[in-house]
């Protein structure tokens, strides 16, 4: 059997069953979703994160390059109780490190005990205990991969739906997820992905209906371009924003972000929206939230379990923002409407809504 130790921080080491082999390092964190394996290891959030499974089967339905959300496995290493043999080769041709027959129940108590904590990881037939120690040992907190945004986005500009001939959206890439631009796109908007470090006369070049924010990984405060764009547009354009979106849109606006303990990671987290008084279940992915929306900004929804932010409107601008993920890829499909919303400020907008439960 291939040795696999996970290194704990604070020194502990765990030992389970090597799937994939390699060494690696990260923040470790758990999402509690049961489906949807496939969108969250290509989900660019994940990026510099160690990825634990609560669900204990995880690869049950093979994997499908349809389900993806990127071209690639984000998280640095990942940790279940079982893992299918398909799973555990995909990792392996990603040279993703992954360990299985771990007590993940633990695992998940130490980190909702001591919060999402580094960790080291190694895995092969000749590693050892001080190989995972070691990797701890330069491993970094998320925020300071200060640069991170480099690590996800495009680099150059794309267009998609060219000819789509509805509003067009400046989508800053800051580790987009692939179905925000196909729920987008199905409402017939021109999407522009544009790095995370795009500037302000590229965006004024595409004169967009709006400006939309992308999920992505690691501290909102280190994305202070993004922040900067929204700052430049918001008194013309409206602007839409969804999970690290919608940090970056309230540090803009004069509002702050904070790290919670161990954040949402699963695809049922109750979200009530303080208007209708309605609940939806929505699929979550973030360690950060919005800790103070400022006074330019309300919440519109908040977590029935905690009572974070989970939806801002600008007061006396056109925004926004969700701190969950309404392209529910995976997840119920509960709020789909967030598009309907966002292209709804659209002066030029020409397309039909989408019914949510198409
Ligand atoms: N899914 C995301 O956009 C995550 C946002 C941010 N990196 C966080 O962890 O809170």
């Amino acid at each position: 059997m291939t040795a696999a130790y996970v290194a704990l921080e604070g020194g502990h080491v765990i030992e389970g069953r090597g799937r994939s082999p390699g060494t690696a390092r990260g923040e470790l964190v758990f999402t509690t979703a049961y489906t949807g394996y496939e969108e969250s290891l290509t989900d660019p959030s994940y990026e510099e994160q160690v990825l634990t499974f609560s669900y204990p089967l995880i690869g049950n339905y093979g994997v499908r390059e349809e389900r993806f959300e990127d071209d690639r496995v984000h998280p640095r290493a990942v940790l279940a109780k079982e893992l299918t043999r398909d799973v555990a080769e995909w990792l392996e041709s990603e040279g993703v490190p992954s360990i299985d027959h771990l007590d993940t129940r633990e695992i998940v108590i130490d980190i909702r005990d001591g919060g999402a904590m580094k960790c080291g990881i190694a895995v092969g037939d000749d590693v050892t205990e001080e190989d995972a120690l070691a990797e701890l040992d330069r491993c970094k907190t998320m925020s300071e991969h200060t640069d991170i945004g480099a690590q996800v986005s495009v680099e150059k500009p794309t267009i998609h739906g060219a000819d789509n001939g509805g509003p067009d959206v400046a989508l800053v890439d800051c580790g987009a997820k692939g179905s925000i631009v196909d729920s987008l796109l199905e409402r017939e908007a021109t999407v522009h992905v544009l790095p995370y470090d795009t500037s302000v006369e590229a965006i004024d070049d595409i004169d967009p209906d709006v400006l939309f924010i992308s999920n992505g990984p690691g501290d909102p405060t280190n994305y202070e371009n993004a922040i900067s764009l929204v700052r430049e547009f918001v008194e013309d354009t409206p602007v839409a924003g969804i999970c690290l979106g919608q940090q970056i849109v309230a540090e803009a606006l004069e509002g702050t972000t904070e790290k919670m303990t161990f954040g949402h990671r699963g695809i049922n987290q109750p979200v009530l929206d303080l208007e209708s008084g309605r609940v939806v279940m929505t699929t979550q992915n973030h360690g950060y939230t919005v800790a103070d929306p400022g006074d330019h900004l309300e919440i519109t929804q908040v977590n029935v379990n905690d009572d974070t932010p989970e939806g801002l409107d600008g007061l006396e601008y056109d925004v926004i923002t969700r701190q969950y993920h309404p392209e529910a890829n995976p997840g119920p499909e509960d709020t789909l409407d967030f598009f309907d919303d966002v292209l709804g400020m659209t002066d030029s907008q020409t397309t039909a809504a989408v019914p949510a439960d198409d």
